[in-house]
C-alpha cells in the first residue's frame, strides 16, 4: 500500500471560506470554494434523485397491482450491487457521508420495490390461486344448475372471479472521488397508465372486456407496507446517520494512522464487482422490454431519475474530486469502477428510455394507423390512451 498523502496539506491551500454550517454538521464536509460547492451540489442532486427514483415504479405497481413491468432480476442485481457498494463505503476509509447516505437510501427503497413486486406477482397470485380452488368448485355446481332447463337465467349466472393477475470531499484528508460519485442514480411517471403493445395487439372488444372487469386486489396490504416502511424510514435513517458519524470518526482515525487509500484491494474488488453487477442488471430489463414488445407496467420516470442521478454523480466526481481536487492521475484509478458504472448506466438508461418512447408512442401510432375503419381507430386510440 502506498502511504496516504499527508492529510492536512491536501486541500489547505484552497481553503478560502469557512465551512458551511449545515454541510459540516450533516455531511461532515467543508466547502471552501465554488468548485467544492458545485461538486457537493452534484452529489446532493444525485442523492435526492436516487432517494426518489424508485417511488414512481412503486406507485405504478400499486396502481396496476402488479410488478410485471419491471424485471425482478434487474431489481435483485441492484440489491446485490447495493450491498457491495455499502460494504465498500464501510471499508473505504475516506468515504463521503453523502455517498453512504445515498447508498443506504437507494438500498432501502429498492428493497421496498422488490418486496412489492414479489408481493403482487408471487404472494398475491399464490394466495388467490389458493382461494380460487374452492370457488371453482362452486362455479362448476352453478354451471350444472344453469344447464337445467327450469332454472331462471339470473339464478344460473354466478360470476367466478378471475384471481390470477395478468400478468468532497474532506478538507482534512485526501478524499476518494468515489465518495461523491457513488451517490448514484432511476425515473418515474406518476399516474400514467401503461399500455403495452401486448394490449395494443388485442382487438378493441377484448380490451373493453378487460377494462370492464378490473381485477380487484385489496389495497390495504400494499398500502400498509409502504406506509410502514416510509414511516420507519426517518427514524432508521437518523439512527444510521448517528452510526455513520461514529464509523466516519473511526475511519478518520484510521486515516491518521496512515492507512493506505489508493490500493485497498478489497475495496477495488468490491468496486469492480458492483460495477459488473449494476451494468449486467440492465440487460434483463432491456430483454424483458424486447421480449414483450411492450413497456406496460414500466414507469420511465425511474430511469429518468437514474439517468439524472448517474450524470450528477459523474459531475460530482469530475467536477471536483478527480479533476480539480486531485491533481495526481493515479488517484483516478481507484475510482474507475464507480466512474465507469455511472457512465455506462447513463448509456443503458438512455436506451431504456428510448425503448419506452418507441413502444409507447411510435409503435402505438403505427398500430393506430393500421386500423381498418375510422371509428375503430379512434376508439382504439382512446383505449390506448386511457
Ligand atoms: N438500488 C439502486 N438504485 N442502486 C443504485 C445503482 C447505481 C448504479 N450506478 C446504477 O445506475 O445501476
Amino acid at each position: 500500500m502506498k502511504p496516504r498523502p499527508p492529510i492536512s496539506h491536501a486541500y489547505r491551500p484552497r481553503e478560502r471560506k469557512p465551512c458551511v454550517g449545515w454541510v459540516k454538521k450533516y455531511f461532515n464536509d467543508c466547502l471552501c470554494d465554488l468548485k467544492d460547492e458545485i461538486s457537493f451540489g452534484c452529489g446532493l442532486v444525485s442523492l435526492i434523485s436516487w432517494g426518489v427514483a424508485d417511488i414512481p415504479q412503486v406507485i405504478t405497481n400499486f396502481q396496476t397491482k402488479s410488478g410485471h413491468g419491471v424485471s425482478l432480476t434487474f431489481l435483485l442485481t441492484w440489491i446485490v450491487g447495493d450491498i457491495c457498494n455499502l460494504l465498500g463505503c464501510i471499508l473505504e476509509p475516506v468515504t463521503l457521508p453523502t455517498q453512504f447516505y445515498t447508498a443506504l437510501l437507494y438500498t432501502i427503497s429498492t428493497v421496498v420495490l422488490v418486496w412489492q413486486c414479489i408481493y403482487y406477482d408471487h404472494i398475491c397470485r399464490w394466495w388467490k390461486s389458493k382461494k380460487k380452488e374452492p370457488e371453482e368448485t362452486v362455479g362448476e355446481d352453478a354451471k350444472s344448475q344453469a344447464a337445467a332447463p327450469i332454472t331462471k337465467s339470473h339464478e344460473s349466472t354466478i360470476s367466478i372471479p378471475r384471481w390470477a393477475s395478468p400478468s468532497p470531499h474532506r478538507k482534512s484528508y485526501y478524499m476518494s472521488a468515489r465518495s461523491l460519485a457513488r451517490s448514484g442514480p432511476s425515473a418515474m411517471q406518476l399516474n400514467e397508465s401503461s399500455s403495452s403493445s401486448d394490449d395494443e395487439a388485442l382487438p378493441v372488444s377484448s380490451k373493453k372486456t378487460v377494462s370492464a372487469q378490473p381485477i380487484r386486489i385489496p389495497r390495504s396490504v400494499g398500502c400498509g407496507a409502504i406506509a410502514a416502511t416510509s414511516l420507519n424510514l426517518p427514524y432508521q435513517t437518523m439512527a444510521l446517520m448517528e452510526g455513520y458519524m461514529e464509523i466516519s470518526m473511526f475511519k478518520q482515525l484510521q486515516v491518521k494512522q496512515d492507512v493506505g487509500v489508493d490500493e485497498n484491494t478489497y475495496e477495488m474488488i468490491l468496486g469492480w464487482m458492483m460495477a459488473a453487477i449494476y451494468l449486467g442488471g440492465r440487460i434483463p430489463q432491456i430483454w424483458l422490454n424486447i421480449k414483450r414488445g411492450s413497456v406496460e407496467g414500466l414507469n420511465p420516470l425511474m430511469f429518468v431519475l437514474a439517468l439524472v442521478a448517474n450524470i450528477a454523480y459523474v459531475g460530482s466526481l469530475f467536477g471536483c474530486n478527480i479533476v480539480v481536487r486531485t491533481t495526481e492521475r493515479e488517484k483516478i484509478k481507484p475510482n474507475m469502477p464507480w466512474l465507469l458504472d455511472a457512465v455506462v448506466c447513463v448509456a443503458l438508461d438512455s436506451s431504456i428510455i428510448l425503448h419506452y418512447i418507441y413502444y409507447k408512442y411510435i409503435k402505438r401510432k403505427k398500430i393506430t394507423r393500421g386500423g381498418e375503419e375510422g371509428e375503430y381507430t379512434e376508439e382504439a386510440v382512446k383505449l390506448l390512451l386511457s
